[in-house]
């Protein structure tokens, strides 16, 4: 949006520019009675060339009247109206400008009374600082009652007067117009004048030109766009750099941010998986295990064998000992369970004081086998506080996934029978009361 507004504010700014540069920039140089003081005025007249012709100037209003009487004499008499222009040989240099502007008139004895305008130029290669007449004229002729006011002239238009060329020969090179070190501004009768009074006033002159050239004022304009467009080259390299930058910051911080997560979500997952007391899984934990057991190596989980495991009266040990001396009794079971049982084997809380210990590739018979030894195993050891703890034992066995449900039924059933035996034994299978209680 803003570069928008921007590049929209460059345009017009370069249109106003360019109108500007060619309207309202430009500079003039005046010529009348405040600028020019009487001194620097000259009427001159044909005397020295052996003529009779005789001329003064004097101030009139804004300007200068050059009263100049024509006397036959000199074979192209003339009178004229001289202005220095500048420093001694120094002059001004109108190669900064384009046009002259005259506010001019002329009168005398001849229908068309004409004026010669010279601007003469000084150059060491021809000029002396003495004499006027080796300053090269640049010569325009017209009428100024021909004329609206006030007359306009291209500097172009002047030319270098041809007689003047040939009492002067000069080097090819100098051979056209030169007006950079202009000294004289004149005003002249005409080429043919006839005798009589003649009078040329002048009000006002004025050189006109541009600050700056056209041509160079464009090569400027191109430049301060070329400069735009790189800055804004470099602005906008920077800008998506910045920008590129910020966005890997922020890829690196999600991706902290995404394995902290990770992590938490792995700390709950395994919390919600076990048994905080115990260490073993629990019923979650078991599902899941048992579940990837399956997708990963079915054909070498059956025959799977289920045991049920639990304390007897546990209740006692409670109510006598207290709940932590409880806790104590199912952290050393489970600890003797576990070290008792083959790596590949799952054990898993069940809840309160009841374990689940499955057995793949293990037959209901071999299975017997090993909740005989553990539960031997269990009663001889030193349990803590002197107790003498003891536990029951169902075990069933699934054929495939689609039967497991079922045995851990069975298992659990076996178990319940096993504590309605008497406790501290193994059963298995179904039995006919098993069936009726189902
Ligand atoms: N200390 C402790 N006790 C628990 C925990 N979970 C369950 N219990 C207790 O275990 C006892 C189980 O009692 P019962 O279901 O009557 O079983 P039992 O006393 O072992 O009797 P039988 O199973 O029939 O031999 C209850 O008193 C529960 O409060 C536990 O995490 N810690």
């Amino acid at each position: 949006m803003i570069l928008r507004r921007l590049l929209l504010g460059l345009l017009l700014s370069t249109l106003l520019a360019l109108y500007a540069n060619e309207n309202w920039m430009t500079r003039t140089v005046v010529i009348d009675a405040s600028s020019h003081k009487l001194g620097q005025i000259a009427a001159v007249n044909d005397q020295e060339e052996g003529g009779h012709s005789v001329a003064r100037v004097e101030p009139q209003g804004s300007g200068w009247v050059l009263h100049c009487d024509i006397k036959t004499g000199y074979e192209w008499p003339f009178c004229d109206l001289q202005i220095r222009l500048g420093i001694g040989t120094q002059g001004i240099d109108l190669t900064q400008f384009d046009s002259l502007r005259l506010w001019v008139r002329a009168s005398g004895p001849e229908p068309r009374q004409q004026v010669r305008v010279f601007l003469r130029n000084f150059d060491p290669a021809y000029s002396s600082s003495k004499s006027v007449a080796d300053l090269k004229p640049h010569e325009v002729v017209f009428d100024p009652a021909a004329e609206a006011q006030p007359v306009e002239f291209r500097l172009a238009q002047f030319m270098v007067a041809s007689w003047w060329v040939q009492e002067h020969p000069l080097p090819t090179p100098l051979l056209g117009p030169q007006l950079s070190r202009v000294t004289l501004l004149s005003l002249t009768t005409g080429g043919q004048v006839v005798s009589g009074e003649h009078k040329i006033y002048l009000d006002r002159a004025e050189f006109v030109g541009l600050w700056v050239q056209p041509a160079t004022f464009r090569l400027g304009v191109i430049a301060v766009w070329v400069l735009s467009m790189g800055l804004f080259l470099l602005w906008d390299w920077r800008r998506s750099r910045l920008r590129l930058s910020r966005t890997l910051r922020r890829k690196r911080e999600l991706q902290k941010a995404n394995a902290r997560l990770v992590m938490r979500s792995d700390e709950y997952e395994a919390k919600a998986h076990h048994d905080g007391l115990t260490g073993l899984s629990n019923r979650t934990g078991l599902q899941h295990d048992l579940k990837l057991l399956i997708r990963a190596q079915e054909e070498l989980l059956f025959p799977l064998a289920i045991v049920f495991v639990d304390i007897d009266h546990f209740k006692r040990i409670n109510d006598t000992l207290g709940h932590d001396a409880g806790d104590e009794v199912l952290k050393f079971f489970a600890l003797n369970l576990k070290a008792n049982i083959q790596r590949e084997d799952l054990l898993a809380r069940w809840g309160g004081e009841e374990f689940v210990l499955m057995m793949p590739q293990t037959t209901e018979t071999e299975a017997v086998a090993v909740a005989e030894r553990l539960r031997q195993h269990l009663t001889g050891l030193a349990w803590p506080s002197g107790l003498q703890v003891t536990s029951s034992f169902g075990v069933a066995q699934a054929e495939s996934e689609a039967t497991i449900e079922a045995a851990v039924s069975a298992a659990d059933q076996a178990m319940y029978r096993a504590k309605r035996l008497g406790r501290n034994r193994v059963e298995h299978g179904a039995s006919a009361q098993d069936a009726e209680t189902t």
